[in-house]
């Protein structure tokens, strides 16, 4: 059976205690490996070594060294495409041509677009006067935070993890990463890449586990450690934010959300719908940014769930391997669970249920997935849990409004504060609304649009601070200012 190791200080290490578990394949039910569970004893290690790399060669690089060897990074990322392809589904269980389009391409950007950022921006520098004439100059200059704990999730194992990593690395910083119990391996077999492309040892470390009473809890719970930066639930992200406070650790926290979409009846129609359609059903509806909660204007409204219940029942339920598939199952059992109890819930509280609602015959190779049809409600009042909370499945609730206001109302009425789609023609109510929907990110006619350079987070209980384009040095980087007397 295949091992999932740590990787500490340039080396592949298993756990002291030979504490391991299970990795399963969400399609199939199957066991593919089995996972190395570090103890503190593991994370400790790890931590050292990243301090040690931290005092060592990597954070006196120049910036063009750095940069030149986070690209060889994402070169090999590209050279060893099918292999973290093959990884990345055999964890998930999400179709191929999701993952070859998104996961694995973004695992690559995410180290390039920042090995480039950090050669490009800016500090900021004042000349000051001063009583005796001569006058000061004030200048500002960068400086690596530190050992960064990354504690990632599972439904975009390598893109979110290399989303913090890649500019962590960029700005001289050393990292811990934790990846989710759920996907091991695209972490730890960036290890070898790393290796390659010449990252010196201690700078790239991963230890696996659980969170709670694990690998997690006890990377933020480690002293030796700068700062954390997490993507995770948001009661997670509350946990970890207790943890990094004794030492006054920064955070950076990126969390659940239960995202609106706003269609207004002078939308593009087709627009709306293949946008929804991938807001509400991509990655089986396990995407932080995705759309729950769907209001649409009342004059549209039948002809709008209609035609999304049509599209929904086109989706094709399969395996990675199969090429007509694009709805893969949920990460694990547990989730399945969880998604179906809230499916139960809708039900219960009087939903419509236009389409889905249970589980899809499959064939038998494949019986003991975590398979789950995509399910569309309508008819539910705002007391239910299912429009209140994150389900994180493959599902939406459809409902009508009736003036500009009642919808914006609607959209910001949670203790979310994500990411929101509107969908409208009219481009100044577009900016109007936009302007007023609660929300860190919000897409006009779009979804899942991004720009690396952009501001990347979310308000209320879906975040603490931006990453992506500079926002990121912010984190990653202590900024200085020096007063030069002249
Ligand atoms: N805002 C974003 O950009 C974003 C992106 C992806 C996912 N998410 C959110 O992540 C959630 C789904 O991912 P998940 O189920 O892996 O989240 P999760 O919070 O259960 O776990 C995330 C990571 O935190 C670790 N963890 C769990 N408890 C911990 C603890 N007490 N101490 C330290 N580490 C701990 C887990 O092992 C995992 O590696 C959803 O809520 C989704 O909205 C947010
Ligand atoms: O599931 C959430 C997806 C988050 C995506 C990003 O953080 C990104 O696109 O950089």
């Amino acid at each position: 059976m295949k091992e999932v190791k740590h990787y500490i200080n340039g080396q592949y290490v298993g756990s002291a205690s030979g504490r391991m578990f299970d990795n399963i394949n969400p399609a199939t039910g199957e066991v593919i490996s089995q996972v190395h569970e570090a103890g503190e004893a593991e994370v400790d290690a790890a931590v050292q070594a990243a301090r040690a790399a931290l005092n060592g060669p990597w954070s006196k690089m120049t910036l063009d060294e750095r940069s030149k060897i986070l690209h060889a990074v994402a070169d090999g990322i590209n050279a060893r495409f099918d292999e973290f392809l093959e990884a990345e589904c055999a964890d998930t269980g999400k179709p191929k041509s999701l993952a070859s389009h998104i996961d694995i391409p973004r695992g690559a950007a995410n180290f390039k677009v920042f090995a480039d950022m950090v050669k490009n921006v800016a500090t900021e520098a004042f000349e000051m006067a001063t009583p005796d004439g001569t006058g000061a100059l004030n200048y500002a200059v960068r400086r690596p935070k530190g050992v960064i704990g990354v504690i990632s999730p599972w439904n975009l194992p390598l893109l979110l993890m290399t989303w913090k990593v890649g500019p962590a690395l960029a700005c001289g910083n050393t990292v811990v990463v934790k990846p989710s119990e759920e996907t091991p391996t695209t972490t730890a077999l960036l290890g070898e890449v790393m290796k390659e492309a010449g990252v010196p040892d201690g700078v790239y470390n991963v230890v696996q586990g659980y969170g709670g009473d694990s690998a997690g809890a006890f990377l933020t719970a480690h002293p030796d450690v700068d700062g954390y930066t997490f993507t995770g639930e948001t009661r997670t992200g509350e946990l970890i934010m207790q943890n990094a406070a004794k030492g006054v650790r920064d955070i950076s926290l990126e969390l659940g959300g239960k995202n609106a979409g706003i269609v207004f009846a002078d939308c593009d129609m087709d627009k709306a719908i293949e946008g929804t359609m991938r807001s509400a059903f991509a990655n089986c509806g396990q995407v932080c940014l995705g759309t729950e909660r769907v209001y649409v204007e009342r004059s549209i409204f039948d002809e709008f769930v209609s035609r999304l219940k049509a599209e929904a029942e086109k989706l094709v339920i399969g395996p990675p391997d199969d090429a007509t598939a694009n709805l893969g199952p949920l990460i694990s059992q547990k989730q399945r669970d969880k998604v179906l109890s809230y499916y139960q819930q809708a039900v219960n509280d009087g939903a419509t249920v236009v389409t889905g609602g249970g589980i899809p015959d499959m064939p038998d190779a494949l019986k003991n997935g975590s398979w789950i049809q995509p399910t569309i409600w309508t008819g539910l009042n705002n007391d239910s849990a299912v429009i209140n909370e994150e389900i994180f499945g493959p599902c939406c609730h459809i409902q009508p409004f009736d003036t500009e206001e009642e919808a914006i109302e609607q959209a910001n009425r949670l203790p979310y504060g994500l990411a929101s789609a509107i969908w409208t023609e009219n481009l100044s109510r577009a900016a109007r609304v936009a302007g007023q929907v609660e929300a860190g990110i919000v897409w006009v006619n779009s979804w899942f649009l991004r720009d690396l350079r952009t501001a990347f987070g979310g308000s209320k209980q879906s975040g603490i601070g931006r990453e992506g384009g500079e926002h990121s040095l912010e984190f990653y980087t202590e900024l200085k200012n020096i007063c030069l007397k002249l």
